[in-house]
């Protein structure tokens, strides 16, 4: 089966004052046709990064480096800016996590859908209003012949974000890249953005790439889940199995300082220490210096991301050896 993102050997770096911050170190990712794939990991460890790259948006500053990147089957390795612009939007969209820096605020919500239709296919612009208050309905805006003329700041964040939705899906691109796409928001419209972004992905068999730093919110969308440590994959698996029963000891980390609404024997455990600074990391596995397991092999090499015996991939030389 075509995968929907495939990006081999991903390799982010930033000048800063004379040192060189390694954001993303080596990331290989695969996203298949129509499935979620959840990248997780705490704030900072490089997911924006990895997923910005997937689409070449990343800050002109960045210095970028892949072996391969496909979208859809197609080989976009060195593809220009101008070529990569054809692609955005009808194959691969993106919601941000800030919509009201993602929308344009002196253009209204509805001449801002009705571009994106016209820029990707010749009709007319009776044709195009008629589709963004299509797409706008979809989404759950009520009124939506109203707020098509309604400008950004007009409508509440949940809205806003709905909006970010219709626009992402509008062209109907095979797949989306969702960064922290509900962040923003208050909780209880949280779980509303969230079930509608899966609702539209199923709906429509578009593949999703879930950027998030909450393990609580993939539970219910992801098909997968990779975990990212200071620009590294570090455990990469089939959801279900993941969540159950996590190999490396930064996902059983995470999964502990979860908060679990329906198991309130749980305590809320947070992981000691904090992430490495990225212009100075450790030697060895970068997790070693908040790691209870760390052994002597763990302060030495760093260790690769290996498949187990049951085709579980993590990045761990006590990975399976240590007891709960
Ligand atoms: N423009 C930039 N200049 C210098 N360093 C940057 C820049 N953008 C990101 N970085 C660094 O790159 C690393 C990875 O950042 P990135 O935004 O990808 O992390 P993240 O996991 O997405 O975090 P968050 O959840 O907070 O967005 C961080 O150490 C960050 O400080």
């Amino acid at each position: 089966m075509q995968n929907a993102i495939e990006v081999k050997n991903l390799k982010v770096v930033f000048p800063d004052r004379g040192r060189m911050i390694r954001a993303v170190e080596g990331v290989d990712l695969t996203v298949k046709k129509g499935e979620c794939l959840a990248l997780v990991g705490e704030s900072g460890c490089g997911k924006s990064m990895t997923s910005l790259s997937c689409m070449k948006l990343q800050p002109s500053l960045a210095a970028v480096r892949l072996d391969q990147l496909c979208i859809c089957g197609e080989d976009v390795t060195d593809y220009t800016d101008r070529q990569m612009q054809a692609l955005r939007g009808s194959k691969i969209s993106m919601i941000f996590q800030d919509a009201l820096t993602a929308l344009n605020p002196v253009m209204t919500i509805g001449k801002q859908m009705d571009e994106i239709y016209r820029c990707h296919e010749k009709i007319s612009k009776k044709e195009a209003k008629m589709r963004s208050i299509k797409a706008l309905k979809a989404v759950g805006i009520p009124d939506a012949e109203l707020r098509y003329h309604a400008f950004p700041h007009e409508l509440s964040g949940g809205m806003r974000q709905r909006v970010l939705i219709a626009m992402a899906f509008a062209c109907e691109p095979e797949v989306i890249i969702a960064d922290e796409p509900t962040t923003a928001l208050d909780v209880t419209i949280q779980a509303q953005i969230l079930e509608l972004l899966s609702k539209m992905q199923k709906e429509k068999q578009t593949a999703l790439l879930l950027i998030t730093h909450d393990l609580s919110v993939v539970r219910s969308m992801a098909d997968r889940i990779a975990v990212m440590y200071s620009g590294k994959i570090v455990e990469e698996a089939p959801a279900k199995e993941l969540l159950e029963n996590p190999l490396h000891p930064y996902t059983k980390g995470l999964m502990a300082a979860v908060a679990r609404l329906d198991d309130d024997k749980k305590e809320f455990v947070q992981i000691p220490g904090h992430l490495p600074d990225p212009a100075d990391k450790p030697a060895g596995c970068y997790f070693h210096p908040r790691c209870p397991y760390a052994a002597t092999a763990c302060k030495k090499a760093m260790p690769l991301l290996t498949q187990n015996q049951q085709g579980r991939k993590v990045r761990c030389y006590e990975a399976g050896k240590f007891k709960e």
